[in-house]
């Protein structure tokens, strides 16, 4: 059964919850004039609905004024669509929504639903897709190497296409060029784009039975039984306090480590992946690392470290793809006696000790149940998933919950602490660490505007895929079953910013003082955290750890980085590992 409910935002401004929200929720990125909150239970698609003239759009002070009693729908066509009015020439799709006569629960689902409901009206015209030629692709692919620097370089060859069809040997992409486009695949047509284009690397490496790369009913029942835990207030005020514990805990070794010195040398990026690695153990599986630690915590803590390596430098190695037994990474994840085999005895131990010491009952349903409290282990045991289940999805928050935090903090202690404005503008802010979880965005904006322009500019996942499963329509074009359209937080974050490619890392510019990042940027431009039924599950704790960890430790050190550029790569995630390109000098403020 579909049931749609309204409320009024929670928490911010925006109030806006990870599902939907483009910016990925908790209203650090939200820069449209949403007021309503929109939940369609069997679904997951929780969220907002965005105020562009291309999105579904709420009045919601009329909706207020009118006591939410009656509301009825239009879908304005665009010029492009050939419709009657709607938005500009980048402003196409399905429309407006206003209120009027309806039932608002009917005109929402109707709404939300409008790409999978028969009776949404089609584009009239069918725009016919651009495919560059071999022979730019070649040039392109060899000069910019990775495909969002390619992205970059093709839309100066194609300013106003929406979408360009990338014929490659072993499968056709299609390039999402702008925003309008991501809003259409991720957001109003994610029903038919409900799959993540994923690698064979992914299945060899048995990633793909948690919720990042899991498909269909396996992604939607574990992602659902972990949405409670990552919305809900009580939760994150629990992630905020394991937050502040584990920043605490890093910043008394940093004193340790300087001791009677004036300063100690240190990789930030190795500390921080610690840091992010015992906060995500403490969120999922409740456990403490260190001295606090028991022997079995410990041990998991251990393992799960060396384990993300492995696959990290597998993703490196071009011959796991091939043949994997050849490389040593892999035989060391998956072999006999490996890592995983290891990490499952490990963690099927602790779930087994939890089981008896909590005496969990479980709850017949998931999403109905009370907000959880406490670790997420918790529960899912009480939601009485299997050890199996719920060894796979706390294996893969861990994956997906670590190393890009890390290098979110990281890339933004690095860059800011060149600027000695920001520093002191940080160091005006209340203690990072005393905020309350819901006013960190209000409190503490010079620290949020830092972690969000890194996230513009050097987001950890660069380039993600859809997979259709119907044929469907997107900003014009007709695109068959089971194409993959992909698109590019690190494109976007440069290309739509301004009027020219942007990567200057400037978070007051941008972010502050009435920068275009803060009001008149397209939300869909920004989007770090991905968007609709498969976005980011962690945008909350991931955004809200970046922001106090940063915070926190402009506030009480000063760095000094050997490198005055920021080097990375792109592996599994932005690695900065290579080159000691995190090194640096600390010292107590
Ligand atoms: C700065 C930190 C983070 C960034 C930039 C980030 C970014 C992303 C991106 C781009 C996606 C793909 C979204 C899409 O396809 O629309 C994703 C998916 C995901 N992330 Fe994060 N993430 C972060 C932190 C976290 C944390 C802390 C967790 C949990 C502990 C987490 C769990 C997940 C999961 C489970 C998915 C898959 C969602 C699905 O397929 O339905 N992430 N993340």
């Amino acid at each position: 059964m579909l049931t749609c409910q309204l409320s009024h935002p929670p928490l911010s401004r925006h109030g806006c919850p990870p599902m939907m929200c483009p910016s990925g929720g908790h209203g650090y990125g939200c820069r449209s004039a949403t007021r309503l909150r929109v939940r369609v239970s069997d679904t997951m698609a929780t969220g907002v609905v965005v105020g562009r003239p291309s999105s579904l759009f709420l009045r919601p002070t009329s909706a207020i004024n009118q006591g939410l009693k009656t509301c009825s729908s239009s879908f304005y066509r665009s010029r492009r669509g050939g419709g009657s009015g709607g938005g500009g020439s980048r402003h196409h799709g399905v429309g407006l929504v206003r209120f009027g006569s309806q039932s608002p629960m009917l005109t929402l689902r109707s709404c939300l639903f409008a790409s999978a409901n028969d009776d949404a009206p089609p584009h009239s015209a069918s725009r016919a897709v651009i495919t560059p030629s071999l022979f730019s692709l070649v040039v392109w692919f060899a000069r910019y190497l990775e495909p969002w620097n390619v992205m970059l370089a093709m839309r100066k060859e194609y300013p106003d296409e929406d979408i360009l069809k990338i014929d490659l040997i072993f499968e056709t992409f299609y390039f999402l060029m702008t925003p309008d486009a991501a809003r259409e695949v991720l957001l109003e047509k994610s029903t038919d784009f409900p799959l993540r284009y994923s690698i064979d690397l992914f299945e060899t490496l048995e990633l793909d039975r948690g919720i990042v790369y899991a498909q269909g009913d396996r992604h939607r029942t574990n992602k659902r039984a972990c949405v409670p835990a990552f919305e809900s207030a009580s939760s994150m005020s629990t992630f905020v306090e394991a937050i502040r514990d584990e920043v605490d805990d890093m910043c008394d070794r940093w004193v340790a480590k300087i001791g009677n010195k004036a300063s100690a040398q240190l990789d930030v990026y190795d500390e921080v992946r610690q840091l992010t690695l015992a906060v995500v153990l403490r969120v999922t599986f409740g456990l403490r690392s260190g001295g606090s630690g028991d022997k079995l915590s410990n041990e998991i803590s251990t393992t799960i470290a060396q384990y993300l390596e492995a696959i990290v430098a597998c993703a490196n190695e071009p011959i796991v793809s091939i043949a994997p037994q050849l490389s040593s990474n892999y035989r060391r994840v998956v072999g006999s006696g490996g890592l995983l085999e290891k990490l499952r005895r490990l963690v099927l131990e602790l779930i087994a000790e939890r089981r008896r010491v909590d005496g969990v009952v479980p709850t017949s349903t998931v999403e109905g149940g009370a907000p959880p409290s406490g670790d997420l282990l918790g529960v899912l045991l009480a939601t009485g998933a299997s050890d199996e289940d719920i060894l796979l999805i706390l294996f893969d928050l861990i994956i997906a919950g670590s190393d890009t935090t890390a290098s979110t903090i990281s890339a933004s202690l690095l860059l800011a602490s060149k600027d000695e404005r920001l520093v002191s503008r940080v160091r005006e802010e209340p203690d990072a660490l005393s905020v309350a979880h819901e006013d960190v965005r209000a409190r503490l904006p010079v620290s949020t505007a830092i972690a969000r322009e890194t996230l513009r500019l050097y987001p950890p996942v660069p380039f993600v895929g859809r997979r259709s499963v119907r044929p469907s329509d997107v900003c014009g074009y007709s695109l068959d079953e089971g194409v993959v359209c992909c698109w590019s937080p690190f494109y976007f974050g440069r290309q739509f910013f301004s009027s020219s490619v942007d990567d200057a890392w400037d978070p007051a510019r941008v972010w502050l003082d009435g920068g275009a990042g803060g009001t008149t940027v397209d939300p869909f431009a920004w989007l770090p955290f991905g968007a609709g039924v498969r976005g980011c599950l962690g945008t909350r704790l991931g955004l809200t750890e970046s922001v106090l960890a940063v915070g926190c430790m402009l506030q009480r050190f000063d760095f000094t980085f050997e490198r005055d550029e920021l080097t990375y790569k792109y592996d599994l995630t932005l690695n900065l590992s290579e080159n000691r390109a995190t090194a640096c000098e600390v010292r107590k403020i």
